[in-house]
């Protein structure tokens, strides 16, 4: 598996015939589905002109095909075959286009624009099946960690503070009640001009949850040196102020 931005061919270019790397900042922000994790990272990639990495997309992306090629089932009971499912995930060329509009990335596999639907609960669960994998885990690995090293980064996810940057400069444990944030994926689907069931929602995170934090490698937990925030209670810009202020605690510098 390969892993791009579009302007990946610039800065590899830049690197080119250097043996020694420059350290770029890392941030990581770690945490439960809904946590908002998603929308800290945005901003603080944009303030600060980082790259950024939706690590979650990445499973999201071997979830889905992974389901398409019939190697996972809707209901999580058939097994999984991992020599096949190490040999997909190798297989993707994945190339993240940062979107102004939807403040996420748009996803390009294997040439081709993968919509929307990679980010339904449907898909994360698919993704939280195969995530259990220690070979597609390692897969990720390594191509995560290339993409610090061409500039500085926000890390979005479930294991970037505890496995894949350890030595992170920023590392933010973002959690909420399950409630807090099954009411947010409603709130996101009604906007979006779907239908959305509470409860239904409410079990499908809390079984994602069970699944992420009981897993043998890399379950999602706080690293040991995280600052834990729990959100329930916190509005959008509260949370982006206080995730702020960790990072200019750490030495890293703001413009505005
Ligand atoms: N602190 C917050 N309070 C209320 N809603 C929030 C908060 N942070 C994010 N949201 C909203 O909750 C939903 C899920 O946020 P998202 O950033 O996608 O979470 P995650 O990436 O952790 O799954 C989005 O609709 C987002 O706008
Ligand atoms: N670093 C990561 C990121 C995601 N994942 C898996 O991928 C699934 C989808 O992740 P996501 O970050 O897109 O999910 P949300 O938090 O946005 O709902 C998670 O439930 C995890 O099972 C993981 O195992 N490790």
């Amino acid at each position: 598996m390969t892993v791009s931005t579009p302007d990946d061919s610039l800065l590899n270019s830049e690197d080119s015939g250097t043996t020694s790397f420059k350290r770029y900042p890392v941030i990581c922000i770690d945490g439960p589905s809904g946590a908002g994790k998603g929308t800290v990272t945005w901003r603080l990639a944009q303030s600060l002109g980082y790259q950024l990495l939706d690590s979650g997309a990445l499973y999201r992306i071997v979830g889905l095909k992974a389901f398409e090629a019939g190697l996972v089932s809707a209901d999580a009971k058939r097994p999984i075959d991992e020599e096949a499912l190490l040999q997909l995930t190798q297989s993707l060329d994945i190339v993240f286009v940062p979107n102004n509009e939807s403040g996420r990335v748009d996803i390009l596999v294997n040439g081709e624009a993968v919509g929307e639907q990679v980010r339904n609960e449907t898909i994360g669960g698919y993704a939280s099946q195969i995530a259990v994998f220690p070979k597609v885990r390692q897969a990720l690995l390594e191509l995560q960690q290339n993409m610090a090293t061409r500039s500085g980064l926000v890390a979005d996810g479930r294991d970037m503070g505890t496995v894949v940057f350890p030595d992170a400069d920023v590392k933010v444990f973002l959690t909420a009640s399950a409630t807090a944030r099954a009411e947010r994926r409603v709130a996101q689907l009604l906007r979006a001009g779907q239908t959305a069931d509470f409860e239904a929602i409410l079990n499908t995170i809390k079984a994602r949850d069970e699944r992420d934090e009981n897993r043998t490698t890399a379950p999602s937990k706080p690293a040991e040196d995280a600052l834990v925030l729990d959100s329930s209670m916190l509005d959008a810009d509260t949370v982006y102020e206080l995730v702020k202020k960790q990072c200019q605690d750490k030495g890293i510098y703001f413009n505005s």
